[in-house]
């Protein structure tokens, strides 16, 4: 089948690369012309796994084309997939700017019928004002076209993607007639063979599903953090706690890591979209209000903690820092964790020496400057002179490091550990003093809390 993918991102180009490689023929354009160039090379800026060899693949077949051609790739499919950014407004809600100009393409080149697919995460009501967009486009060029939306939201993770988009759990569809269905059905067929996954239901629902899910995860980290502050308060173990829910079959292990808060391109702009859309809908948003405030918190805590040890004076102090990217096997940075704690420790009048598998490069052009911030080859070189190791991202080679190695290079054996990465009791046989997320007394209390605390246990 005729595809054309608008938007090259985490998105769409994983989507158009996979699409590509089980025989459809593919379009991918974008507005960038520096990364249209590129990818038409096969060169891929992002870091995802299996996907630089994806896009080579396809290129080498024939079957996968980079253009920022807007026309060319408008008339090429039959099928046109909406993968371009939807980023927050000041406000909350979700800019829609670069979705409605792909209609404008659609009404200005298209001739032959058109399937219109909402990739791109937007709020409900999208579908009909999209559709009402385009007819307005073509109302004022005096042109006539046949065209359908569709929604059919993208559940991908970054780190994940292209296995993700190989093997979906779902595949959400929402649309109105029988035609386009059986179009989608055709056009997912191989990602459908083993069991159906494919769910057809109405626009609205589709892309209120897509909200629901990331709300529903949200509440999950949010849910655990919160109670992970509870456990450090109650002198409670956190991970004893995960794993005494997570057997609970209703419950499950997924998504319970507690840590330094939520991140990534996803969940905080599409939370503050759900919150703006219950809101304009006059619905009360309490819940999802409360999932946000709680990972605001946690974001900082990790720089509370610090603060709190040094007794609130950071003047002078040097951090290392292992992970800069929201979440493992990824670069993306856009909202992660470390930027807070970063930027906190700079406003304290902190310096941090930083170590990231991958988010070397973005976290340089955020943050060029070296006296701030020193990005180092090697989570080793880190640590020389540092007063104290930050844990942000649980890549696997933070895992199982060699201890001695980190006590020695530091000038005092301090972690501070966003993602409870290791045994409190063997750090504390080891000599470190160490901070992990929700761990009882391991967690630097507030003397007041402490005391009470030893008081509680004692009576
Ligand atoms: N990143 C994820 O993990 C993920 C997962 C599921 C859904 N989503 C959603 O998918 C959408 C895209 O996310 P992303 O992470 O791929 O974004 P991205 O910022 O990585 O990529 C968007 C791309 O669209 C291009 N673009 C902008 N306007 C364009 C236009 N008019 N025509 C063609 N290209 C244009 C940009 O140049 C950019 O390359 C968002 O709505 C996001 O919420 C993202
Ligand atoms: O138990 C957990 C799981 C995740 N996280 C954090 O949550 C954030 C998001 O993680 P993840 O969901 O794995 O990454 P994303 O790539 O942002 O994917 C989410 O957002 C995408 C964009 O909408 C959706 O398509 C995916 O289904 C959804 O998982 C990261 O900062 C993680 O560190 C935790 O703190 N604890």
């Amino acid at each position: 089948m005729k595809i054309s993918v608008f938007g090259s991102g985490y998105v769409g180009l994983v989507q158009a690369a996979v699409l590509a490689e089980v025989g459809h023929d593919v379009v991918c354009m974008d507005i960038d012309e520096q990364k249209v160039e590129s990818l038409s090379q096969g060169q891929v800026s992002i870091f995802e796994p299996g996907l630089a060899a994806l896009v080579r693949e396809g290129l080498e077949a024939g079957r996968l084309h980079f253009t920022h051609d807007d026309q060319l790739a408008v008339q090429h499919g039959q099928v046109l997939f909406i993968a371009v950014g939807t980023p927050s407004r000041e406000d909350g809600s979700a800019d829609l700017s670069q979705v409605l100009a792909v209609g404008e393409a659609v009404a200005r080149y298209r001739e032959q019928p058109l399937l219109v697919v909402e990739k791109s995460t937007v709020p409900v009501g999208t579908g009909d004002a999209l559709r009402a967009h385009i007819d307005k486009c073509l109302l004022k060029a005096s042109r006539l076209l046949q065209f359908d939306i569709v929604s059919n939201p993208e559940f991908l993770k970054e780190g994940s993607a292209v296995a993700d988009c190989r093997r979906p759990d779902r595949i959400v569809i929402g649309c109105e007639r029988d035609e386009v269905r059986d179009t989608m059905r055709d056009l997912y067929a191989p990602f459908n063979r083993n069991h159906d996954r494919i769910l057809f239901m109405d626009l609205r629902s589709a892309e209120l599903t897509k909200y629901a899910a990331n709300g529903m995860l949200a509440t999950k980290i949010s849910f655990i953090n919160q109670i992970a502050e509870l456990a450090e308060h109650l002198g409670a173990d956190i991970e004893s706690v995960r794993l005494g829910i997570g057997a609970d079959s209703r419950i499950g292990y997924h998504f319970i890591y507690p840590g330094c808060g939520y991140g990534g391109s996803c969940f905080p702009k599409d939370m503050r979209a759900l919150i703006h859309t219950a809101e304009q809908a006059h619905c009360s948003s309490d819940l999802l209000q409360a999932v946000e405030t709680i990972n605001q918190r946690q974001k900082h805590k990790l720089f509370e903690r610090i603060q709190a040890f040094y007794k609130g004076d950071l003047r002078g102090k040097t951090f290392a820092v292992w992970g800069l990217a929201f979440k493992p096997n990824t670069d993306d940075m856009r909202d992660a964790p470390s930027r807070t704690l970063l930027e906190a420790l700079w406003a304290a009048g902190a310096s941090v020496r930083a170590f990231d598998p991958e988010a070397m490069q973005q976290t340089q052009q955020l943050y060029p400057d070296e006296s701030k911030l020193m990005l180092m080859g090697t989570p080793e070189s880190v640590l020389p002179g540092a007063d104290a190791l930050v844990i942000c991202t649980e890549w696997q080679p933070f895992k199982a490091p060699d201890f001695d190695l980190i006590q020695q290079r530091l000038k005092a054996a301090v972690i501070f550990d966003g993602r409870n990465l290791y045994d409190p009791d063997r750090m504390a046989d080891k000599g470190f003093a160490y901070f992990p997320i929700g761990r009882g007394q391991s967690c630097n209390l507030p003397i007041a809390q402490q005391t009470w605390f030893q008081a509680s246990r004692s009576a």
